[in-house]
């Protein structure tokens, strides 16, 4: 007979804490599998003190899950939390009481792609910048939960601290509010979830960090049409999507579901950016469209949408976001191309 997790969360139900409840109405139970009979879980305690004192506890808990018909073999972990709650790994969205969008945020504004690689989190990072730098007060949201760049690309290298336990502060940098699972996870530590822990993660950056009061909150969304986006439109209030392409014919065939997917969701689509659009030589200064031309002007027309930039290829743009410096701090033609997509946000009412 196989053993449902249901059924497993029943019986660790029946074990009270010294403190009152059970460990699963104090939600500490964590990555439950299950592999034929084998059970593996996780208990979360809040601090490393009460971990040691729940030993007893810890063996109880695999003794009750032992004894369930269909279970050959359970394995079940103490871990802490660190000074932070972090993101629970394993945790689900919660029922979300209104929208989910923070208290102090004006306004949300996604970016997202249809294909990977095409600049879609190089374009958030400097244009929150470029914000920034125009005066409004922005934040950034890295929801690319399994690829997130924008430690990186600010070079933020700290995990954010959560003094009480409940509400994360976010890092600053380059006068930017940023919030990533990359600062809570190790670099090379691979995010290995589906759909409810993917929502429950965006739900947790969105409503558990400190955002305090935002012009904008700018979301570099994870490319493609899947939970995050959806989620993110469904429950949030987007103010608007911004989609990123290159002019190669498979970003676009991409990029055409994404606007999809936006209008579908109701989502109001800001515009287009092409990215890559051109590549000058340093040497000869001759021009070449490595990633062929004009495909997102067209697209852009085609669908009703501003063009809002067309975006070369820049080695300062690359070396900038791999070095934690966004291109867009400098006075570059670039720099210079940012602050112009700025301008014209603050200008149309967006932000
Ligand atoms: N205009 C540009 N000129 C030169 N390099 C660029 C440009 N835009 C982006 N890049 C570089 O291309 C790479 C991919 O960019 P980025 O990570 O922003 O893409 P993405 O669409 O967010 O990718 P993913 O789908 O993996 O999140 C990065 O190394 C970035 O520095």
């Amino acid at each position: 007979m196989q053993i449902s997790k249901d059924d497993i969360l029943a019986a660790l139900q029946k074990l009270a804490l010294p403190t009152g409840g059970n460990l699963i109405s104090a939600d500490m139970i964590r990555a439950l599998t299950i592999e034929g009979g084998q059970v593996r879980f996780v208990i979360e305690a809040p601090s490393p003190e009460i971990a040691r004192q729940m030993e007893p506890l810890r063996k109880a808990a695999e003794r009750i899950v032992a004894d369930l018909p269909g279970v050959t073999g359970v394995s079940a972990v103490l871990t802490a939390e660190a000074k932070a709650p972090a993101l629970k790994i394993g945790g689900h969205a919660k029922p979300q009481e209104g929208v989910m969008k923070p208290a102090g945020v004006k306004t949300v504004l996604a970016i997202g792609s249809g294909k990977g690689g095409v600049g879609k989190s190089t374009v958030s990072s400097n244009l929150a910048v470029a914000l920034a730098r125009a005066g409004k007060k922005v934040g950034l949201l890295d929801a690319d939960i399994h690829g997130p760049s924008q430690p990186r690309m600010f070079g933020l290298t700290a995990r954010p601290a959560s003094p009480d336990g409940k509400m994360i502060v976010p890092l600053q940098a380059h006068g930017v509010t940023v919030m990533s699972i990359g600062s809570m996870l190790a670099e090379e530590k691979a995010v290995i979830w589906r759909g409810p822990m993917l929502m429950g993660a965006l739900q947790q950056m969105m409503m558990q960090v400190e955002w305090g009061e935002l012009d904008v909150l700018i979301v570099d969304l994870p490319p493609g049409t899947g939970d995050v986006q959806m989620s993110l439109c469904q429950k949030s209030e987007v103010a608007g999507a911004i989609v990123v392409s290159t002019p190669q014919d498979v970003a676009l065939i991409d990029a055409r579901k994404a606007l999809d997917a936006f209008a579908t969701l109701k989502t109001p689509v800001l515009g287009l950016i092409e990215n890559m659009a051109v590549f000058t030589c340093p040497h000869c200064g001759k021009d070449s469209h490595i990633f062929g031309h004009g495909g997102v002007a067209d697209e852009a027309a085609k669908m009703g949408v501003p063009l809002l930039a067309q975006l070369p290829i820049d080695l300062d743009t690359r070396l900038g976001g791999d070095g934690g410096t966004p291109v867009a701090l400098g006075d570059s033609p670039m720099a210079q191309a940012y602050a112009a997509l700025a301008d014209r946000l603050i200008k149309g009412g967006i932000v």
